[in-house]
């Protein structure tokens, strides 16, 4: 432990990669603070990753109660009460702030529960006044929503205010067309929302495979979500009886109960000493770190959404461990890897990849074998569902390396949790292949594909 400072290390941000660095370092020997100015947990815990999980999982029962009568089952008068289930997705998120507090405490991180920032080289002052010293600084205060400069914007809502609304919107228009727009557009759909997704580009979802996008905008416009590609909003205005009066390019002005902005997330950055501090931003104001997280500075790291490398929250937590096993640890430092890292979009229904596109490893490799399969899942013929799921192998047309899989289907993304092990591992369409399938499931597509 070091003598000439209050602490070894102070982590800035109480979120998905602060809470790691810092429960590790402490787990290694070091004297830890942390500084976290809104909720323990940050964004996955209490207003990302999980309530949105929780709120797929709600919205998904409209499917199956439609679903189940072909299987037999006569339901009675149906019901959702939005309420109900806010309100215990809430008590959930609390639980789970606590849960998180309590590992920092059983590990003797010191919590102050402020907004910290950097005033001297090795100093942090908190917004109570009180100031400590540190021989490392980490900054993991991830990013927030980024809002459009257009008229009325502030009226509009973002996923931070999605999960505390008192009612739901019967019309609402989701700016965007990433990740959030897509999960929350098959959210507020499935609870019985008109939803329109706007997108000022022609492309939901740019980094995934272009069939499964293609194929998810179907399945949604027949879920009953509209789309509008190249339009911007000239203004939101409010309505008198409620609601706002929407103007988008090339359209008549329109009444809607909710807007809401899925345009992407900014690096928070600002007011937290940094230039004083000499630490170097990139063009988005992303926090520069070298492979083992640090900045320019020697003692001074940065992990997760704040660096803008890739906003996930298993790359946020993998960043932390790396920084507290490199700086505290007995080993070497270890860099993370952010090559093959897999993803899903938990859209109805979901989208789960890893690797390259078909499009990337034609660019990359040249010569590319691609296997696909399309069908329409057993519980979806017998449910009358008329909704096909697609998979897709992207494989090295040389060598058979499997370099990408992508899949759009029911539990997509525990389909793929497992493929991206392999894929990672560098398995061939040989070994795929050798492999004897589960009959009947989904899943066993991926060892049967020709
Ligand atoms: C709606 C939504 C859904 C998502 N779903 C998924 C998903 O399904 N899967 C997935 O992998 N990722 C998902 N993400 C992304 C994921 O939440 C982030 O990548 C992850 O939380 C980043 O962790 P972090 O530690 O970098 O930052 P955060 O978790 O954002 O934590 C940063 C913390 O720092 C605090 N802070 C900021 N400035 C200061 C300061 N000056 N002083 C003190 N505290 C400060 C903030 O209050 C915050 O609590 C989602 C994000 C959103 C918004
Ligand atoms: N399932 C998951 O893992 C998950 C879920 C949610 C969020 N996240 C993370 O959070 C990040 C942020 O999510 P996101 O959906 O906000 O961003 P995103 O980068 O996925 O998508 C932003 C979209 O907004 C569009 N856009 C930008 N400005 C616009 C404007 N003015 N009008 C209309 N459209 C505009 C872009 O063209 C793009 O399609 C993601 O990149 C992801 O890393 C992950």
């Amino acid at each position: 432990m070091s003598e000439q400072y209050d602490f070894d290390l102070f982590t800035i941000g109480a979120g998905s990669g602060g809470v790691r660095a810092s429960r590790v370092s402490a787990a290694h020997g070091a004297k830890v603070a942390i500084a976290e100015e809104f909720r323990v947990g940050g964004t996955c815990v209490i207003r990302g990753c999980v309530p949105k999980k929780m709120l797929v999982y709600g919205a998904h029962f409209a499917e199956d109660l439609e679903d189940c009568a072909n299987f037999g089952w006569e339901i009675g008068e149906r019901k959702f009460d939005w309420i109900k289930l806010r309100d215990n997705v809430l008590k959930d998120v609390d639980r789970l702030e606590g849960a998180y507090t309590d590992t920092l405490e059983n590990h003797d991180v010191t919590i102050f529960q402020e907004r910290a920032e950097i005033t001297g080289p090795h100093e942090i002052t908190l917004a109570s006044g009180k100031t400590v010293t540190a021989k490392y600084i980490l900054i993991a205060t991830g990013a927030r929503p980024q809002i459009p400069d257009i008229e009325g914007a502030e009226h509009a809502i973002t996923s931070n205010e999605a999960f505390h609304l008192d009612e739901l919107p019967k019309k609402i228009i989701i700016a965007g067309g990433g990740y959030i727009a897509n999960e929350f557009a098959g959210i507020f759909n499935e609870f019985g929302s008109k939803v329109c997704i706007v997108n000022r580009g022609d492309q939901l979802l740019r980094s995934y495979d272009e069939a499964l996008r293609e194929r998810l905008l179907l399945i949604s416009m027949k879920k009953g979500i509209d789309f509008k590609f190249n339009t911007s909003f000239e203004y939101i205005k409010p309505c008198d009886e409620g609601g706002f009066f929407v103007k988008l390019t090339d359209s008549e002005e329109e009444r809607v109960d909710q807007v809401m902005f899925a345009t992407g997330r900014v690096p928070n950055t600002e007011g937290l000493g940094l230039d004083k501090a000499g630490v170097e931003l990139g063009d988005k104001g992303e926090i520069k770190v070298d492979r083992f997280s640090k900045t320019n500075v020697d003692h001074i790291y940065a992990v997760g959404d704040v660096t803008d490398r890739v906003q996930l929250t298993p790359v946020a937590i993998r960043e932390g461990q790396a920084f507290a096993d490199s700086i505290f640890g007995k080993g070497d430092p270890v860099a993370v890897d952010h090559s093959c890292i897999a993803s899903a979009v938990f859209s109805h229904p979901p989208i789960a990849a890893v690797g390259m596109t078909e499009g990337e490893a034609k660019n990359k490799l040249g010569s590319v074998r691609v296997y696909l399969s399309d069908f329409r899942p057993m519980k979806n013929v017998l449910a009358g569902r008329d909704e096909r799921s697609l998979f897709k192998m992207v494989c090295d047309g040389d060598s058979g390396k499997i370099v990408g899989i992508h899949i759009i289907a029911p539990e997509a993304a525990e389909m793929m949790q497992a493929a991206a092990i392999a894929v990672k591992a560098g398995l061939t369409k040989a070994d795929f292949d050798a492999t004897t399938a589960i009959h009947p499931t989904m899943a066993e597509e991926l060892v049967l594909m020709r």
